[in-house]
């Protein structure tokens, strides 16, 4: 039986088979979701899947926050989704619902309080620090003092060894290798998996919902598919060192005492006694993997998605770099070196620029969700259904699934202005901005990080090390566009990573013009 919500507004399936499905997945990241809004109505939208099954887009701040919050656990994830998140990270956090999510998550909290996050201050620096080292190497051996380089590339391998050792006290070494073996398994695996989906993997997602969770694992795991080849590679790649690390590690961790450091929680979790609070083997695994992924690929394509920004709008680079320097004076002159949190509390225009950067290109930039009873969705704004009925509530039936746009959720007009699709780190200072009516996101009233009980647990330790590799690169170096950086596509491929058009084959890449940024004038 088809789950239907007819009557919401939303576009004509372009295909019986498919649905509007190629149109959602295959173009830019947002580029449906905006187009479908602005027509259909801002906030809630139907379209239609494979077999004319309806779906509903949202972005409303009144249903998102039931969503994720007052409902508890009764929009769980998608059971096809659910299957490659596991195939991602196994059956960790991302993958566990219910009871099992609040274990996965009382384990690991501690670990990412304000506390424990600022104290990772020193070694954001000192990766971002390694990166302009690297850069200044490379700089000083050409001709014209610049050089083009792949931001996201080098920014992923240092975001990898900052997790590995903020994480885990342990080096990846992708900052000096290349070719390390995590670094490389990781390399363009989003790309190659979810980029671009064909029809065909389009329709076999769809059907993997009507098979029982054992026929789903079965075929996720074995199917032959060039697609999945590379992120089982990358499974077992990422397992194979999260169980060496345990090996090398647990003995000691487990005589520390008190220890909130990733690692510990996460090996007492496994020795724990308390049905609460253990994970075993196959979780512990599965955190790790979940902590390596999430911690570098989202963190890394935030900050190239600022530079490309700040080399876009030089009058935004500029100012940022003031402020830098200006904040490096003020140390200085008081005969310290380093940056606290509070010093980047005390920088107003790097704080806008890092929100605008968030707002503008959330990297996780949809959530897939499912009803699990008949429920009603409250709405921010009354809807017209197609009957003329103006609505203030949606019902939806059981097994309705949802589409949360996390990306047309931070363009509401309502709350972050009419140029709501321009990149404009001033509307954080200017008091332009109105609340929504129903605050979700963790962070500015963002939904970058999502919000409720699935709320990132590591938006803490992702702003601050945005703000500090922002800090020390966008201090030291000039970015400028290149003829390719004029071409990037927001490519949808899981996390937001940006592609170069024509260059598809060459997967993800940020080349941008790199050069060493004058101090005449400070
Ligand atoms: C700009 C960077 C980041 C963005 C935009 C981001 C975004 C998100 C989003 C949207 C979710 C919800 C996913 C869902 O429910 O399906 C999430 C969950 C999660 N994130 Fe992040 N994240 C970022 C950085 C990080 C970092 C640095 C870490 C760890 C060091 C991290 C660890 C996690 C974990 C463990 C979850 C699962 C939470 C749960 O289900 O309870 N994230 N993140």
């Amino acid at each position: 039986t088809r789950i239907s919500v007819a009557g919401v507004p939303g576009p004509k399936p372009s295909s019986w088979l498919l649905g509007n499905m190629p149109e959602l997945f295959g173009g830019q990241v947002g580029e449906a979701e905006f187009k479908w809004q602005e027509i259909y109505g801002r906030l809630v939208c139907a379209f239609s899947v494979a077999l004319q099954e309806d779906r509903l887009l949202l972005s409303d701040p009144k249903a998102l926050q039931y969503i994720y919050q007052t409902s508890g656990y009764r929009f769980h994830k998608q059971p096809e989704r659910i299957e490659l998140t596991r195939l991602i990270s196994g059956r960790g956090i991302l993958w566990a619902d219910g009871n099992d999510h609040k274990r996965h998550r009382k384990v690991m909290l501690p670990g990412f309080s304000s506390s424990e996050v600022k104290a990772l201050l020193p070694l954001f620096f000192s990766y971002a620090a390694q990166l302009g080292t690297k850069w200044k190497e490379m700089i000083g051996n050409t001709a014209d003092q610049s050089v083009v380089l792949d931001v996201t590339g080098w920014a992923s391998r240092a975001t990898l060894d900052a997790i590995g050792e903020a994480a885990f006290d342990y080096s990846f070494g992708a900052m000096e290798n290349a070719d390390n073996p995590v670094g490389s398994a990781y390399s363009n695996v989003f790309m190659d998996t979810f980029a671009s989906p064909s029809d065909g993997s389009l329709f076999a997602l769809s059907l993997l919902q009507y098979l029982p969770r054992c026929v789903r694992e079965f075929l996720v795991d074995h199917v032959p598919s060039a697609r999945l080849a590379h992120i089982r590679h990358t499974a077992k790649v990422t397992t194979t060192v999260a169980r060496e690390l345990v090996a090398s590690k647990s003995a000691a961790l487990l005589q520390g005492k008190g220890n909130r450091d990733i690692m510990s929680l996460l090996v007492k979790a496994n020795a724990s006694e308390d049905e609460k609070t253990k994970l075993n083997e196959d979780e512990l695994f599965s955190q790790m993997r979940t902590i390596i992924m999430a911690g570098h690929e989202t963190t890394a394509n935030s900050f190239s998605w600022a530079i490309l920004e700040l080399a876009r709008q030089p009058n935004i680079q500029s100012r940022l770099r003031s402020e830098i320097r200006s904040m490096e004076r003020i140390l200085q002159a008081s005969g310290s070196y380093e940056f606290t949190t509070s010093d980047i509390d005390a920088m107003p225009y790097l704080t806008a620029v890092v929100k605008e950067v968030l707002r503008f290109h959330p990297v996780s930039f949809n959530n897939f969700r499912q009803s699990a009873t008949d429920d009603v969705l409250p709405l921010s704004r009354p809807l017209t259904l197609s009957s003329g009925e103006v609505v203030t509530e949606l019902p939806v039936p059981k097994g309705m699934k949802v589409i949360i746009s996390i990306a047309a959720y931070n363009r509401n007009k309502d709350v972050f202005g009419p140029d709501a699709h321009t990149f404009n780190p001033e509307r954080w200072l200017d008091g332009s901005m109105r609340k929504p009516e129903a605050p979700v996101g963790a962070y500015a009233n963002l939904l970058t990080f999502a919000g409720g009980l699935r709320t990132c647990i590591g938006w803490r330790f992702a702003v601050l090390e945005l703000q500090a590799f922002l800090i020390e690169l966008v201090g030291n170096f000039e970015f400028s566009l290149t003829p390719e950086a004029m071409r990037i596509r927001r490519e949808a491929c899981i996390v937001m990573a940006p592609t170069v058009v024509g260059q598809r084959d060459k997967g993800t890449q940020l080349p941008m013009r790199v050069s060493v940024a004058s101090r005449e004038d400070d």
